[in-house]
């Protein structure tokens, strides 16, 4: 069967809103760098052209061809001459065209650099932005993302959006040179400029076809990059896995089919700037030589004329094929800006409710009244329910798989709002308390703690900045000092890949060690002890029981161990929680 050359674009995430409208919105973003960035293209386009008019009008004393009137460039060249107070001769032209030249070239670095920074500046607010509206996006918002995706489009969509801006100031520079070249022709010679800009026309027409396809081969790139990295970091994750059980073969065709996709929409994307690099100078060749002829032999222009209105119009279509060339890498990027922007802006749309102003330290409880939630209808985890987890005291919830204990916990982090009824903490409804101090005072350990291959003091501050007294007497609390101080370099000791150099009984306690750091006033572990050992288990219910009275715990899980030095125990089940006494539990857990 004959295979298709056309690639297909998966339609999410290939819109885009155009060039124009991403040049508008830099301009937008960033006034004074974009006005300051085109400033210095155009007074180094000035500093061009009059350098040029100065060798034209060198060029015309030199051949004794100054008998007419003389021309725009060559009356600005005098007069400035005359300014300087400088002799309108030959060598003295050819000097300030020297030095305007030179001047042009310290310009363009200023621009370039100025044009450099701003790129940085772009890029680095994407990232910004989107870090921050994804971190302050609801929870069920977090949960849809891909961390693939998101780092996708920190490492790569971030640089080639801002790129982007390079192009477009390069293409308005180039554009800007080939006006003040097309105003110099015109002076000139009405003729010289016509043909000009009917050359620069008919060769942007001919060739814009291949900016279209630039600009789909960008797509394709945008779109498959994103769902590459989304693949691979999702597949590496579950690296252990897929290669115990000899599976990587089915990883590597996924991978490779998404490769070589890739590798097509790269290929057509070198080959429309190729061919449009190719093509721009045959067919400038073409018009110079149709321009000579004509000049010549139809119109018998004295040859000195011939040449200038040559040398011009050659720069002001070369100009323009500059211009046309950095539009088409515009193009080719600017659908990962819009990729970007559109994260962002659904990130935006889905912003958390920052809650209200109120305060409460959980001095006596944290009541549910007459609570219900179910996921979008459809699971539902509390039906009316109404119950009380007590201050300082060791709560455990226990229930059968997909009860829901991990939505409550939830509920009560304010990751989740309640559909109806109130969550309270010491009589202050959650949905008027300020939800950023509510979880400042909450640690937090999950069944997998994921740590970071950094020191020991590291995955326990999670690289805020935190004494090393304070972090000791984290590790103390959480029953992990002796083992780190047993470690080759203590607290410094790098602790792996994952914390591959640590036990799974170690790094949940240095995870619970994280929880403790900033002294939490509750603290959460969600089956925080399942994946471990039975002597993991012991060690860490240990610690548990050795905090408890300090602060107030809530632990989902099934260990009886736990369970049985639980201070109140609560079964959730099909909508409906319950207090049962621990010695029940072995009746009623599922
Ligand atoms: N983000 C979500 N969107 C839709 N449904 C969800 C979501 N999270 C959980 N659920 C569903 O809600 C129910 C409760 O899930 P939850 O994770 O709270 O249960 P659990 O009791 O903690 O389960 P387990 O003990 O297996 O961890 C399940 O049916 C689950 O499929």
């Amino acid at each position: 069967m004959k295979k298709s050359k056309k690639l297909t674009v998966p339609s999410t995430g290939a819109e885009t809103r155009g060039a124009w409208m991403m040049m508008l919105a830099f301009v937008r973003g960033y006034p004074g760098r974009a006005a300051a960035a085109l400033s210095m293209v155009f007074v180094a386009g000035l500093l061009d052209g009059l350098g040029l008019s100065m060798l034209l009008s060198m060029l015309t004393l030199a051949t004794g061809d100054h008998k007419g009137d003389p021309s725009l460039p060559e009356k600005v060249a005098l007069q400035v001459a005359d300014f300087l107070g400088l002799q309108p001769s030959a060598p003295n032209l050819l000097m300030l065209a020297i030095i305007l030249i030179s001047l042009k070239a310290a310009m363009s670095l200023l621009a370039n650099r100025q044009v450099g920074y701003t790129v940085a500046y772009i890029a680095t607010d994407l990232r910004l932005t989107l870090i921050r509206a994804v971190l302050g996006a609801r929870w069920s918002h977090y949960l849809q993302q891909s961390v693939g995706r998101l780092s996708n489009a920190m490492a790569s969509e971030a640089q080639r959006g801002a790129d982007s801006f390079q192009n477009a100031t390069e293409m308005m520079a180039m554009v800007l040179n080939s006006m003040i070249y097309l105003a110099i022709a015109m002076s000139i010679s009405m003729q010289a400029g016509l043909a000009a800009i009917a050359a620069g026309s008919i060769l942007l027409l001919l060739l814009s076809r291949l900016i279209r396809v630039s600009r789909r081969a960008g797509q394709h790139q945008t779109v498959l990059l994103k769902s590459l990295v989304s693949v691979i970091s999702g597949q590496f994750s579950a690296a252990k896995p897929l290669k115990a059980m000899a599976r990587e073969q089915h990883v590597d065709a996924l991978l490779s089919d998404q490769t070589r996709k890739l590798k097509k929409a790269l290929r057509q994307q070198v080959i429309s700037r190729e061919a449009l690099m190719a093509l721009q100078e045959p067919l400038l060749a073409i018009m110079v030589g149709v321009g000579f002829f004509f000049s010549l032999v139809v119109l018998k222009m004295p040859m000195p004329s011939v040449l200038v209105m040559l040398f011009l119009l050659a720069r002001v279509v070369a100009y323009l094929s500059k211009a046309q060339r950095a539009f088409q890498q515009v193009t080719v990027r600017e659908s990962a800006y819009w990729s970007m922007v559109e994260a962002i802006d659904a990130a935006h749309a889905q912003r958390e409710p920052r809650g209200g102003e109120r305060t409460a330290s959980l001095e006596r409880e944290i009541r549910f009244d007459d609570v219900s939630f179910s996921h979008g209808g459809v699971a539902t985890t509390l039906d009316h329910q109404t119950f009380a987890i007590r201050a300082l005291a060791l709560n455990v919830v226990v229930g059968p798989s997909g009860a829901g204990k991990t939505t409550l916990i939830d509920l009560v982090v304010g990751l989740l709002q309640p559909e109806s009824g109130r969550i309270l903490v010491d009589d202050v409804p959650l949905s008027e308390m300020d939800l950023q101090a509510w979880r400042r005072q909450i640690g937090y350990v999950p069944q997998e703690s994921t740590m970071v291959n950094e020191s020991v003091a590291y995955n326990v501050s999670l690289g805020e900045t935190v004494s090393e007294e304070r972090i000791r007497e984290a590790l103390k609390a959480a029953d992990a000092l002796d083992f780190v101080d047993a470690m080759p370099e203590g607290l410094q000791t790098r602790v792996g890949e994952g914390g591959s150099r640590l036990s799974g009984g170690q790094r949940q306690r240095l995870a619970i060690a994280r929880a403790l750091i900033h002294r939490p006033r509750l603290l959460i572990l969600d089956e925080a002890t399942s994946n471990l050992d039975a002597d993991a288990q012991t060690a860490v219910i240990e610690t548990i029981c050795h905090l408890k009275g300090s602060l107030t715990m809530i632990a989902v899980a099934h260990q009886p161990r736990l369970i049985a030095a639980a201070d109140h125990l609560f079964r959730l089940s099909e909508g409906r929680i319950v207090a049962v006494e621990a010695s029940a539990v072995a009746a009623v857990h599922g």
